[in-house]
């Protein structure tokens, strides 16, 4: 072996041992309950982890010597240490150290989901010397401690728990077993290669041991990654899209129906219908399941000039609204603006609706061109619009209306729909649109290529890739090596944070702090 790969080996192995460097705090046992709600249910599960585990699964089914086999279940009576009274009869399971969900000894009692059951197991632990009640997140805190996940996992811990639609379920549980992680840690070696390889060429580069082209070969690597990491961050946000739901804004101008519609896609009157215009003011949020998609359904104040205080306000949440959702549902009134549309054609009366009634907004956009267009207003938003009120319409207005809905070819989708008659299938094929639109922004979970999934990792994989960059930039400037190289150590250590190998208190008691007790 050269003596080059030698010194890679050894630079490998103290990166990786300098990372621990936060104290574990698990001297005592603690315990909690981890099957969820305080309800009446069938069966509640008590978690118990730490040293003292065993101790108090013997005392509690009087036992003198450990019996219990780890991972296999056993029927036993509880017995309160104190009162010597029987709490329930269980069944019981243990995990030995380190092969459980923390890597301490593990108990689980599965007890009756009586509340009194509960409090009265939860009270017989409390007795025994150095047990408390599990923080939120301890588990899995001491599970990360303890190498039996790393952050990203546990993060697909926390996703999984909370995840409501089957892809969110899917996208939560490839991060859980480590799909994600896989690839950070990937680079991260890569990395650590890297640097492995410039500082034994710093060390050793007078000798003739060393290769002459290490650093044409790290150059080659870093650029490499760069593509890599890039092409990652730049997927167009997926990954979050899926983990935090996409935003479906519904706009347009007052009384087109805009709350009708939030109303009859969610099949409750979630938003005030009236024939008022300017009813809706508030920014009204509806949470759905689209196709397995989570989709956050935003009803919003009509557009229009108004010199109403509290109107104003609603109007510029709306634009605001409009700014930060993904797809927009532009609700129109079809009765009213049906003569219009014959006059212009459709795509020319569409451009100048948009204009008039989203006109202050597509300025701002549009600067110092003045062109008007879908794509420029749409600025990279989905667009769906919605004719409402066709049950408004006869039956020669309706096919001549069909006849002049030609799009040119714009990248957006139309529908006819009608709020009032419930017994219609426009709200399905809206929906459809809807769905497809919803999918193509989303990742769809599976693990094939794990998508980005927190603004935590985007933020920690920029700094990461901007080290690369600064790296490959010194290294042209033929600035010092050293200190070039430094930039590969903090690329590094920008990788090792999302996945835990490189920790602060600080990150810990963020991403732990959402977690429920007894997880
Ligand atoms: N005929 C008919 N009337 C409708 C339809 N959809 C809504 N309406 C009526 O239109 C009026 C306005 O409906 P809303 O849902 O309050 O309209 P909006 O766009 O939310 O109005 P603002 O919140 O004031 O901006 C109400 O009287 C509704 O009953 C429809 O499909 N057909
Ligand atoms: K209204
Ligand atoms: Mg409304």
């Amino acid at each position: 072996m050269s003596l080059f790969k030698k010194l890679s080996l050894t630079n490998i192995i103290t990166l990786n041992k300098s990372f621990k460097t936060f104290s574990p705090q698990n001297a005592s046992t603690i315990y909690a309950l981890t099957s969820g709600s305080n309800q009446k249910c069938g069966v509640a599960v008590i978690r118990v982890s730490g040293k003292s585990t065993i101790e108090a699964l013997l005392k509690l089914t009087k036992k003198t010597q450990n019996i219990y086999s780890p991972r296999k279940m056993y029927l036993r009576d509880l017995y309160h240490p104190l009162s010597n009274d029987k709490i329930d009869k269980s069944l019981v399971v243990w995990f030995k150290e380190p092969k459980s969900f923390t890597g301490e000894d593990v108990c689980e009692f599965h007890v009756h989901g009586g509340p009194a059951v509960v409090s009265s197991l939860l009270n017989a632990l409390s007795t025994f010397d150095d047990f408390r009640y599990a923080e939120p997140g301890e588990f899995s805190r001491r599970a990360f401690v303890n190498g039996q996940m790393d952050l990203v996992e546990i993060e697909g811990l926390a996703d999984l728990v909370n995840a409501e639609t089957e892809m969110q379920r899917k996208q939560a549980l490839s991060q859980m077993e480590g799909n994600l992680s896989k690839i950070y840690k990937e680079w991260r070696s890569s990395i650590i290669k890297c640097l492995a390889n410039v500082e034994a060429y710093i060390d050793f580069n007078e000798e003739e041991n060393v290769e002459d082209d290490v650093l044409d070969v790290v150059e080659v690597m870093v650029n490499n990654l760069i593509k890599s990491i890039l092409s990652h961050l730049n997927d167009n946000r997926r990954g979050e899209r899926l983990r935090n739901g996409v935003r479906v804004a519904i706009i347009g101008q007052p009384n087109a129906g805009k709350s009708s519609l939030l109303n009859a896609i969610c099949k409750r009157p979630t938003a005030i219908v009236s024939p008022i215009p300017g009813t809706t003011r508030d920014i009204i949020e509806s949470a759905l399941n689209i196709g397995g998609y989570p989709i956050v359904l935003v009803d919003t104040a009509g557009l229009r000039e108004t010199s109403d205080l509290i109107e104003i306000e609603g109007v510029k949440r709306a634009f605001s609204n409009i700014e930060s959702s993904d797809v927009l549902i532009i609700v129109i009134d079809v009765n009213q603006h049906l003569d219009s549309i014959m006059k212009k054609g459709f795509v020319n009366f569409l451009n100048d609706h948009l204009e008039e009634k989203f006109g202050s907004y597509v300025k701002s956009l549009r600067n110092e061109d003045t062109s008007f267009g879908f794509q420029k207003w749409l600025n990279g938003k989905e667009i769906i619009i919605s004719l409402n009120k066709k049950d408004l319409l006869n039956q020669t207005q309706l096919s001549e209306l069909n006849e002049k809905l030609n799009l040119n070819g714009e990248q957006i989708s139309l529908n006819r729909i009608s709020c009032i008659n419930e017994n219609n299938n426009d709200i399905d094929e809206l929906l459809n649109q809807l769905k497809s639109k919803v999918s193509n922004l989303c990742s769809n979970g599976m693990s094939e290529s794990p998508s980005l999934t927190q603004q935590r990792h985007r933020d920690m994989l920029t700094k990461c890739l901007k080290s690369l960059e600064s790296y490959l930039i010194k290294r042209k400037k033929e600035e010092d090596l050293v200190l070039a190289a430094e930039e590969l150590r903090l690329a590094v250590r920008w990788l090792g944070t999302i996945t835990g190998h490189v920790s602060t208190e600080q990150i810990l008691d963020v991403i732990f702090k959402d977690f429920c007790i007894g997880k």
